[in-house]
């Protein structure tokens, strides 16, 4: 799982992932939930996910926008990993009614 993902692959996986994109070795993305305590929410959903996976985010949040920067330390790039969890936090994210790209 913690193999660096070609170019190739990151861009194909990133059709799939609406609201992400690729920013050098990481993968980031902006969610615009309907308030504060919704936005809180994804983060702390997402918080449970990445525990789970034993791999974390980067959030920044501010207000109803959370920033997101994902990438894999230890391999010093984009993994399937970060795919994954990207997938994780983009559905905690619609379980709120936020947006993506914002
Ligand atoms: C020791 C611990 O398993 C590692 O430091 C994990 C923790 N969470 C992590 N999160 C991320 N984004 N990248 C990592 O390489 C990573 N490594």
């Amino acid at each position: 799982m913690s193999r660096l993902l070609t170019d190739d692959e990151v861009t194909r996986q990133l059709a799939d992932l609406p609201g992400w994109a690729r920013e050098g070795d990481a993968i980031v993305a902006s969610i615009e939930a309907p308030d504060f305590p919704a936005a809180v929410r994804i983060v702390v959903a997402a918080a449970d996910e990445a525990e789970q996976m034993n791999h974390h985010p980067d959030i920044d949040i501010r207000w109803r926008t959370t920033r997101w920067l994902l990438s894999t330390h230890d391999a010093g790039g984009l993994t399937q990993l970060d795919i994954e969890l990207a997938h994780r936090i983009s559905a905690a994210a619609r379980a709120e009614g936020a947006e993506l790209g914002g």
